[in-house]
């Protein structure tokens, strides 16, 4: 195995060499055109991302086709001098994770790119770039855990914290920025948000950022879209972090997190803490995150597909607000289609306007997993009110403008015949559709009262007549 160093290149084939290799020739043996090459840039990579995704390189003495998983606490040394580049200590150093620190690299386009045991690990680790009296602005829809971890630091770290809609940066940023430009040392952005998939402008915030204090630290959280559909340091971040429990794992087996740079000094502070809190991930889920990674295109790709087709029947066959940046109904789904032109994700959101029939939706599904987290292959659904954002106060919920009656859905990889099927019955069942002779259509508020009404037995309807 190649050692800890954490540039890309060694893993690339020799220019040229393959290209001689496999000269495409018509019959007689003259050279074809090259392929057309694909419109989406590579950034610097040498192959499609579906292709750099699976393909990599390691110097194992056996050749094996699988990273092998160093499950090794320490390491033996030659001599009692400090150790120069070899590994001494996993905490510090292991192979494995190297190996997957590097390919994550060559995947980001990315100077260096570091793992770690969580999502909120990776968030952490950035914090720590904080000292008392800094300033963050961060959005005012983000994830429960990341708004939980900016309360512990405001309340216990010194740290100023202020929210803000982040949808609206020419309005929303410049009172702060032009109030506290010094002390603002990191603006914190999520993009798609969770769960309200309101898109991020980071370009123009990264620009606002940047010019109102050129040593501010834009720091993207891309778990949503993953590095498949988006790479925000492209779009002018200084710092990316993902939950790698999502999409680049794949399968809920594993928790893990990335963080990626293109500034040196600023790989090397992360370095260090992350050695020095002992937070990097394991050699075992170093060798799962590897192998997870391989499959991401293939999964996303089915994922985007169904996602739209999804969202399409929930907006315009069953007449809900759905939130997803494909729909053209999206308030920014032109700016999504220029940021992350590849696809609009796989989560998605809508309101049904009762909790208790969200509630209903959610229980009467099967195939649909009640359950937190997204980004696996299978489908999960959930209320994020009483779920995954439940750690924000009620108060503050509202204030933001989160509905209690959101269901979040997360599409995986199953035939999207049977989804709408299984959530066609849950919406049945719900009283939030009904099936006519025409197909399905949504209820009228008169309908839905009286349906109401007979459930909780205030009407005689089919279910009660033997109570009256
Ligand atoms: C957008 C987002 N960021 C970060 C996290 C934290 O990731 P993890 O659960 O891997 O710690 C989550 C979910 O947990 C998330 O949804
Ligand atoms: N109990 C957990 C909730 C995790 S939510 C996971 C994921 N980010 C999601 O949005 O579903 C906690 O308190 O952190």
């Amino acid at each position: 195995m190649d050692g800890p160093a954490h540039t890309e290149g060694s893993e690339r084939p020799a220019e040229g060499v393959l290209a001689r290799a496999f000269r495409h020739t018509d019959l007689e043996g003259h050279d074809l055109p090259p392929s057309p090459t694909p419109s989406s840039p590579r950034n610097g990579r040498r192959y499609a991302m579906a292709t750099e995704l699976v393909y990599t390189e390691h110097g194992d003495q056996y050749h094996s086709s699988s990273v092998p998983i160093y499950q090794t606490a320490t390491f033996k040394q030659t001599s009692s001098r400090p150790t120069d580049g070899a590994y001494d200590y996993t905490r510090s150093g292991n192979p494995t994770r190297s190996h997957l620190e590097r390919h994550l690299s060559k995947i980001t386009s990315s100077h260096r790119c570091l793992v770690v045991s969580s999502g909120m690990a990776s968030m952490d680790v950035i914090t720590r770039l904080l000292s008392p009296g800094d300033h963050v602005i961060a959005g005012d829809d983000l994830y429960g855990g990341s708004n939980r971890l900016l309360k512990y630091l405001s309340t216990h770290s010194g740290i100023t914290v202020h929210h803000l809609d982040t949808t609206t940066p020419l309005t929303s940023f410049p009172p702060i920025l032009t109030a506290h430009s010094q002390k603002v040392k990191l603006v914190l952005l999520e993009s798609p948000t969770n769960p309200l998939i309101k898109i991020c402008d980071i370009p123009l915030i990264s620009t606002l950022v940047h010019t109102a204090n050129p040593t501010s630290i834009v720091v993207v959280d891309n778990t949503m879209l993953s590095p498949y559909l988006c790479n925000p340091l492209l779009l002018g971040a200084d710092i990316v972090y993902e939950s790698a429990t999502k999409y680049l794992s794949g399968h809920h087996d594993l928790m893990a997190g990335i963080i990626y740079t293109n500034s040196p000094p600023l790989a090397s502070r992360l370095a260090f803490t992350i050695n020095a809190s002992g937070c990097a991930l394991s050699p075992f889920d170093s060798f799962l995150l590897l192998r997870g990674i391989k499959t991401l295109s293939v999964r996303l790709d089915k994922q985007l597909l169904s996602s739209h087709a999804i969202a399409v029947f929930l907006e315009q066959t069953c007449g809900f607000r759905v939130r997803y940046p494909g729909l053209p109904s999206h308030p920014q789904h032109d700016l999504h289609s220029r940021l992350s032109p590849r696809g609009a994700g796989a989560v998605l959101s809508f309101e049904t306007g009762d909790v208790s029939i969200s509630e209903k939706i959610v229980e009467n599904t099967r195939l649909w997993a009640i359950s937190v987290s997204f980004g696996c292959v299978n489908s999960l659904i959930s209320l994020p009110c009483a779920m995954s954002h439940a750690s924000i106060d009620k108060k503050v919920r509202e204030e933001r403008g989160m509905p209690e009656d959101l269901i979040r859905l997360c599409v995986g990889i199953e035939d999207v015949n049977d989804l709408i099927d299984d959530l066609t019955t849950a919406l049945v069942k719900a009283g939030a559709v009904k099936v006519t002779v025409d197909g399905i259509c949504p209820l009228s508020k008169a309908e839905r009262e009286k349906l109401q009404a007979e459930a909780e037995g205030k009407l005689s309807g089919p279910g009660n007549e033997q109570s009256t």
